[in-house]
């Protein structure tokens, strides 16, 4: 029976994947799993349909650590578990579309080919996201393959705010505009808001996606108006490894005083900064958090303080704000920068609830006092079950 979708989701330094069941109304998740530090010590790890823990192991040192490696062990992993039945569609996370893809695309060589003109625009996932698709074309080539791009939400933005102060026809001719990312997780949380505040849902929401990548994003009515990312992932928020916003002119000076070259920028800029580049140590906010080090302090304010003025900055641009909402790695799970932000935001009308903040749960949950004029929300994002949504629709 041809009844499962399979959804990969490959990161930069790890490769999620996700088999749903599809003979329900909406896909239910049979699997899910993931390679995570595959550069460094590949650990995998997956949970079946009850949230139970079935697999947790380090690879052995001698392991490859690749993500064409990484994948094929995982889909052995999973051959086991669908004996019987098949694969009817395979949905892939793609970080950049461009402007050639604005919705979910069947893959065949030409939108490879397409994908592959797009990678110096995301230089860090784009590759990531093409070398599954490969594989599994080696590996399943009787199985359809959809690409689901994290950009397409972001196509309502009105021009003004997808727009660079450039000469017009950059944007016109060169495709130099804010594209925004991680409008999968945007979309995921466009489409719960409705059963958890209408008022949200139907009005001005600022969305805050804290993860290893961060962005923000400010829905109208659930409809994208403002982003912070803009033509790359770098824009907007620091991150894990990457600067966020930074004034073009460093960039000259590094090139022009410090004698850098494009690749030794694209290092520093994605790979050695944000929260990384500032604390020293660590990209990863659980270390920070639990450090006492005046450099993690340094980092995980600049983070939150950055969430604050790009909170405002989105209201903005939607002519105010109704409900904040905290999603991914972050802003899911990591109390002190949600208590951070929420306070430097008690000015705009942000009154946290301190016990309904600390309190650790994979639920969608309020964690604003009920008189706050800004409703504050913890939504656990769902990236995959978006893309399994995507991919079935567009082989339907
Ligand atoms: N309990 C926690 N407290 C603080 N930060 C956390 C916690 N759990 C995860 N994180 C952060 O979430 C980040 C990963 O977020 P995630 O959304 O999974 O990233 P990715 O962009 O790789 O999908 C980690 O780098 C870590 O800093
Ligand atoms: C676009 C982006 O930053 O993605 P991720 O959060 O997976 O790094
Ligand atoms: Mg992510």
């Amino acid at each position: 029976m041809s009844d499962l979708v399979l959804v990969i989701n490959a990161g930069s330094s790890s490769i999620k994947f996700s088999l749903f069941e599809t003979s329900k109304t909406d896909p239910v998740v049979l699997f899910k799993g993931q390679m995570e530090g595959l550069y460094v010590e590949p650990k995998f790890s997956a949970k079946d349909a009850d949230d139970n823990k079935v697999a947790n192991e380090t690879l052995p040192a001698d392991a490859p650590k690749t993500h064409d490696y990484a994948l094929r062990f995982m889909l052995e992993w999973l051959q086991t578990r669908i004996a019987g039945r098949s694969i009817a569609v395979i949905g892939h996370r793609v970080v950049h579309g461009g402007t050639t893809y604005s919705k979910p695309v069947l893959v065949t060589e030409d939108v490879i080919k397409g994908l592959e003109a797009l990678i110096p625009l995301a230089p860090l996932h784009e590759p990531h996201n093409i070398t599954p698709i490969k594989i599994l074309q080696d590996l399943l080539p009787n199985v359809p393959q959809v690409a689901c791009f994290d950009t397409a939400f972001h196509t309502t933005q009105p021009e003004l705010n997808q727009l660079f102060a450039l000469p017009y026809e950059f944007a016109q001719k060169e495709g130099i505009r804010r594209y925004g990312f991680h409008g999968l997780s945007y979309e995921y949380i466009a489409s719960v808001l409705p059963s958890i505040d209408t008022k949200a849902a139907e009005g001005r929401t600022v969305v805050a996606h804290l993860g290893n990548g961060s962005s923000m994003a400010g829905l109208l009515g659930g409809v994208c108006q403002s982003t912070t990312m803009g033509f790359t992932a770098l824009d907007g928020l620091p991150m894990g490894t990457r600067c966020g916003r930074i004034d073009g002119g460093v960039i000259l000076h590094l090139m022009n005083h410090l004698k850098m070259d494009a690749k030794q920028i694209e290092t520093l800029l994605y790979k050695e900064s944000g929260l990384l580049g500032l604390s020293g140590f660590s990209s990863d906010m659980r270390d920070l958090q639990e450090s006492d080090s005046p450099r993690a302090k340094l980092a995980t304010d600049y983070f939150a303080n950055s969430v604050v003025r790009e909170t405002a900055a989105l209201a903005a641009t939607l002519g105010g704000i109704d409900a904040l909402v905290f999603t991914a790695g972050i802003g899911e799970n990591d109390a002190h920068t949600r208590q951070a932000v929420c306070h430097q935001l008690r000015w705009l009308g942000v009154d946290l609830d301190e016990t309904a903040n600390a309190v650790r749960s994979g639920e969608p949950r309020r964690i604003s006092l009920a008189d706050s004029k800004i409703a504050v929300y913890v939504i656990p994002t769902n990236e995959e079950l978006m893309i399994s949504r995507q991919a079935l629709a567009c082989i339907a």
